[in-house]
Formats: structure tokens, C-alpha cells, sequence
């Protein structure tokens, strides 16, 4: 356990004398009656709210107000996804007469891709990436290839597998293991791996490897025009926000570097007259966020037909998020190859059988990879729960903020309004909190994620634009300061912390107001060998009768999934595939109610359930 963990167990924030985890503010501890919650629930107590402002957690230090500090390569004629004649851009080979010519070495730019081991802005694997090799995986579909075991070349590309090396990387996580020779089998994939496990890697390297053994595809002739320069990327990567979509960008401008493929981001909310001149400076593998690269096709500053590799990360998050219009333009509304001349690759933590259904149109005979169960969370993260009324949340954080290590601390809440109001009170305590939000303009948004990596602002308060796949190294505490509605959103956020194999601890303040996700709760805790507080089992078997849930009846009628769609029955298309291993993933929750409850979706796109997330109406975060 963690030294935080310790500190907590050691802070009475929790269990009262019959282990019911409730959390009694300051005001209230020592009067009779003064546990809130579980055994009665009942919310009494006099609420003073005012005693909450009183100037707790100064043990942090008090850096108040400077948090919010701030970050070309030259042209060549390489426009258009041609790579021939770059070599004046640093780090940037060439494809020659068939040939790859990688770049010369820069130590200067080696530098500042793969940083030094001594490095905290670098993740490094913890000491727990070793029990990965644990995790049960199980992979379905027709003629699943073999996993590697090493990052050996063969199969992998040289100059990949010393890009790999420089990044410290010795040896490749599971889902890396299996998605490199599925990817290189030219096998569609569908992959869940847990938060933090790897996955970015998962389709980088394999693609990566492919594109640099095989070369840039020919550019058609009359494709351009002297006045609008086209990019011609051979791989694009969807990502659902622009935070995610830069991250990767970074991790492919590390494993790219000295290649002919030359990484592009766009997302919007920033300047499109800057990121078209970077297309037109080559664009062989693009990062995009749905919305902007919609755009820039309708622009004509793009074409997909050379596109041989669709990756869509956090693929369930975009699909039900209400990116679906944006997603079928792009695949089925413009140039792309068809889903028989490209291959196509999902990645994500989570996979609801709902959203699996719906992505079966963009995938051919595809294998299923999954790695430990779909949606189930990382044994590296110790997670806590305590009942906290809504008017005692801000002196439960003030406490557990006082009892933390030195590491970050990312605090969800649900809305903009409250990330902003939280970040005020946080900042008025002395404490070094910025926040992250939907309503921040982009170079705030920036600004503050810089803030907080940087370890300048040790607080970062988020809405669930921070949920997914955003990995900072050193986060050590997540804090669900309001629970999710929805599980799999909980998964994600404590999946900041605990990653590459290194511990982190997580805390829900959870109360009768969060009752559609008490079930998911246990079964989750259950699963991931954590403690389950008797006060939550309580809830959990309560609600249990009435059933009810933001999405119209939660995990069940969601048919959160513990495997391939295909292989469950209910009228799905069977594949009849092999599987590999697995054979402790059959069990887990809920494994009784989907047959009959997810197989509903046909062409009901995005908004199943109730969440009632429209493209337009994301506005929430
Ligand atoms: N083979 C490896 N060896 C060591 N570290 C690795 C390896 N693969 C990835 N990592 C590191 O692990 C961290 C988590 O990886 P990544 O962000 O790809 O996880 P993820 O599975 O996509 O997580 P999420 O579901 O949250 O998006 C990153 O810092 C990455 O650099």
C-alpha cells in the first residue's frame, strides 16, 4: 500500500467504529450523532457550510498565483504525403527508390523526445509493470496470430525498435504483445486494455513498423492543385479531445523520429491557418479530433484516399459522445479506401456492448483483444470510497488534500460552473489548483494541464474533458469529488493514476445521490480485490430492487461487456472464431442481463440510454 494510502487509513476520515466509511466534518466529529451516513443515511446534522471557508490545508505550500507559465521545423517541398526530398527537416528521413534513408542523429532533439531517465516529466514503469504479464488476455475471431513476447526486428522495424530503446521501453506490455502481429497479419482489431496499460503503443508501434518497412503510398496524379496544397496522410488516429490527440501526436513524434513518416495534429478550438501550414509542410500519420478534421476535408486541405490505417482511440468514448455524424463523414462520406481496403483499429478501456454493436459497420472480421476484463480497473490503483454528503465535500477534500503526498492530485467534478468554484476555493486556501474545462479557452486549457504536469500547480480540478487517456506522470491521487453517472466514465478517471505499472490511489466521495452507480461500485471494488465499505454493500442492496440509472437502467441494459459481442449470442452476427486463453475472463458482473438487453442498438447511433449526449450537446464538460 501506498504511503497515502497509510496516511488515510490513519486519518479517521472514514470508518466509523462499525466500519461504515462516512465522513464526519470537523464541526461534527466527537457529537453524538455525528456519522452521517450509512447505517440510517440520514443527511442530519446542522450543514454549517461557513465552517468549511476556514482556512484548512495550509500545509501545502503557497505559491499562489503563478501556476500559468508557458513551449519548426523548416519547409521543405515534402507536401502531400510525399516524402522524397525532407531531409532538411530535423529528425525526418526519407523514402528514396523504395528505400528508407533515415535521418541523421540529433542529440538535441533525442533530448527533448525521450528526455533523460533521471526525468519526472517522463513516465517511467513502475514496479508493478512486471504483474501485467498476470492479467488473463483473451483474444477472438478467425486465425488470431501468435503474440510476440520481446521487441525484437523482426518483427519489428530496426529503426522503430531503436526508438523504442531510447524511450526506455524494455519490453512490451500485453496488449502490445498481441496487437503487433495481429496489426502486421493485416487483421482489423478491436482492443481493451485497461487504463495505463500501454495502448497508444499498442497501435503505434505496429503501424509504425508496417509504414516504415513499406513506404509511403503513391501520391494520385490531378489529386492537387497548385493552389490548394492536400495533405495525404497513410494513417489517421482519432482521438474524442484535443488534449488526447496532442498527447499522442508526442508519443508518435518520439517513435517516428529519423522515419520518413512525419506526425500531424489538428483539433479544434485552435488557430486552423497554423495547422494547415503544417499540413502543407507533409503529413504521413494524422492525429485528429473528429470536429477539425471534418473540416479541413470539406476545405479540401486533405484527402483520406491514401489512408491504408483508421485507429480510433477511445473509440466507445466517441461513438457515444455523439461524434458518430463526424466519424461516418470521414469513413464513408469522403475518400477513404472502404473498410475491405484498409484496416481498422479501435482502442479503448472500455467497450459496452452497446457501442461494440455500433462499431461492427466499420470493421471487417476483426479480432477481439482483451486484456484483463473489458472496463475493469487497474489492481496498481487502491481505491477508497466514503460516504460525503454534498455539503460536506469541500471539508472532506480540504482533508484529504492535507494528508497527501507530494505527488498531483486530480480532482472530477460534473460541471464547468463547479470545476471553476472548486478551483476558487482551493486557491483562497493557499492551495496550488488550476482547472480544466470545456468553457477554457484552449491556451487556458493548455496552460493549465503545463501547470500541473510541470508540478507548478499540484491540483488540477476536471470535468470529464480529463477523463480519458491523458497520462501525467506522478498523478498519485485521483479524487471523485462528484461520482460519475456513468461507470465506465469512472474507470477512465481513476485510470490517470497507477499507470506503466506504478501505484496510485483513488477516493470517491459518494452518497444517496449516486445510487445508480452503487452496484457497478461494489462489483468493481469486488474485482479489483479493494476494500468495499459495508455503508456502499448497503446502498448497492437497496437500489438493487429499483433499478434505475442515467442510462435507463445502468450496467445492465448498457450491457457493459466482459468480452466480444460476438461470441455472447443474442442475434449478433457469429464469427465462430478460435480464442486464445481466457479462460478466467468468462465470469465478472452483469454476465446474466446483457443477452437479452444490448442487442437493441441497430442504427440507434450515440445517444443509447439516457445520457442524452448529442454532438452538440457535449457542452457539459
Ligand atoms: N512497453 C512499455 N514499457 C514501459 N512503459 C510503457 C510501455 N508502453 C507504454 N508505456 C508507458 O505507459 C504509460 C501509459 O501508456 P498509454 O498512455 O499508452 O496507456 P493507455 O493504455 O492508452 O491508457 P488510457 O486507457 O488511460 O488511455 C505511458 O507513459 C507510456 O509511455
Amino acid at each position: 500500500m501506498s504511503d497515502l494510502a497509510n496516511k488515510m487509513e490513519n486519518m479517521n476520515l472514514g470508518e466509523d467504529s462499525k466500519g461504515a466509511s462516512s465522513y464526519v466534518p470537523p464541526h461534527m466529529r466527537g457529537k453524538r450523532g455525528g456519522n452521517r451516513a450509512p447505517s440510517s443515511f440520514q443527511s442530519g446534522g446542522d450543514g454549517d457550510g461557513a465552517s468549511y471557508f476556514g482556512g484548512r490545508g495550509g500545509s501545502r505550500d503557497n505559491r499562489g498565483s503563478s501556476f500559468f507559465s508557458g513551449g519548426g521545423r523548416g519547409g521543405s517541398r515534402g507536401f502531400g504525403g510525399r516524402s522524397e526530398g525532407r531531409g532538411s527537416i530535423r529528425g525526418v528521413g526519407r523514402w528514396v527508390n523504395g528505400k528508407h534513408v533515415p535521418s541523421d542523429k540529433d542529440e538535441q532533439l533525442e533530448l527533448q523526445l525521450f528526455g533523460t531517465p533521471e526525468d519526472p516529466g517522463f513516465q517511467s514503469s513502475g514496479i508493478n509493470f512486471d504483474h501485467y504479464d498476470d492479467i488473463p488476455v483473451e483474444a477472438s475471431g478467425n486465425d488470431v496470430p501468435e503474440p510476440i513476447t520481446e521487441f525484437t526486428s523482426p518483427p519489428l522495424d530496426q529503426l522503430l525498435l531503436d526508438n523504442i530503446i531510447k524511450a526506455r521501453f524494455t519490453k512490451p506490455t500485453p496488449v502490445q504483445k498481441y496487437s503487433v502481429p495481429i496489426i502486421a497479419a493485416r487483421r482489423d482489431l478491436m482492443a481493451c486494455a485497461q487504463t495505463g496499460s500501454g495502448k497508444t503503443g499498442g497501435f503505434l508501434f505496429p503501424v509504425l513498423s508496417e509504414s516504415f518497412a513499406n513506404g509511403p503510398a503513391p501520391v494520385p496524379e490531378q489529386a492537387s492543385n497548385f493552389y490548394i496544397k492536400k495533405a495525404f496522410p497513410t494513417a489517421v488516429v482519432l482521438a474524442p479531445t484535443r488534449e488526447l490527440a496532442t498527447q499522442i501526436f508526442d508519443e508518435a513524434k518520439k517513435f517516428t523520429y529519423r522515419s520518413w513518416v512525419r506526425p500531424c495534429v489538428v483539433y479544434g478550438g485552435a488557430d486552423i491557418g497554423s495547422q494547415i501550414k503544417e499540413l502543407n509542410r507533409g503529413c504521413d500519420l494524422l492525429v485528429a479530433t473528429p470536429g477539425r478534421l471534418s473540416d479541413l476535408l470539406e476545405r479540401g486541405r486533405i484527402s483520406l484516399c491514401n489512408i491504408k490505417y483508421l485507429v480510433l482511440d477511445e473509440a466507445d468514448r466517441m461513438l457515444d459522445m455523439g461524434f458518430e455524424p463526424q466519424i461516418r463523414h470521414i469513413v464513408e462520406g469522403c475518400d477513404m479506401p472502404s473498410v475491405d481496403e484498409r484496416q481498422t483499429l479501435m482502442f479503448s478501456a472500455t467497450f459496452p456492448m452497446d457501442i461494440q454493436h455500433l462499431a461492427r459497420d466499420f470493421l471487417k472480421d476483426y479480432v477481439f483483444l482483451s486484456v484483463g476484463r473489458v472496463g475493469s480497473t487497474s489492481e496498481n490503483i487502491t481505491q477508497h470510497v466514503l460516504y460525503v454528503e454534498d455539503m460536506d465535500k469541500k471539508s472532506a477534500l480540504l482533508d484529504l488534500l492535507a494528508a497527501s503526498d507530494d505527488g498531483l492530485t486530480l480532482i472530477f467534478v460534473e460541471t464547468k460552473r463547479m470545476a471553476d468554484a472548486l478551483t476558487d476555493f482551493l486557491i483562497m486556501q493557499n492551495l496550488r489548483a488550476t482547472a480544466i474545462h470545456g468553457d477554457r479557452s484552449q491556451s487556458e486549457r493548455e496552460r493549465a494541464l503545463a501547470a500541473f504536469r510541470s508540478g507548478k500547480a499540484s491540483l488540477l480540478v476536471a470535468t470529464a474533458v480529463a477523463a480519458r487517456g491523458l497520462d501525467i506522470p506522478n498523478v498519485t491521487h485521483v479524487i471523485n469529488y462528484d461520482l460519475p453517472n456513468d461507470i465506465d466514465d469512472y474507470v477512465h478517471r481513476i485510470g490517470r493514476t497507477g499507470r506503466a505499472g506504478n501505484t496510485g490511489v483513488a477516493t470517491a466521495f459518494l452518497n444517496r445521490g449516486n445510487k445508480n452507480v452503487v452496484k457497478e461500485m461494489v462489483d468493481l471494488l469486488t474485482e479489483a480485490k479493494q476494500e468495499v465499505p459495508e455503508f456502499l454493500k448497503q446502498l448497492a442492496r437497496e437500489s438493487s430492487g429499483s433499478r434505475g440509472g442515467a442510462r435507463g437502467g445502468g450496467f445492465s441494459s448498457r450491457g457493459n461487456s466482459t468480452r466480444d459481442y460476438r461470441r455472447v449470442g443474442g442475434g449478433a452476427p457469429s464469427y465462430g472464431g478460435s480464442s486464445r486463453g481466457g479462460s478466467s475472463m468468462g465470469g465478472g458482473r452483469g454476465g446474466s442481463s446483457w443477452g437479452s438487453s444490448w442487442g437493441n442498438s441497430g442504427s440507434s447511433w450515440g445517444n443509447t440510454g439516457s445520457t442524452g449526449n448529442s454532438s452538440a450537446s457535449n457542452s457539459w464538460w
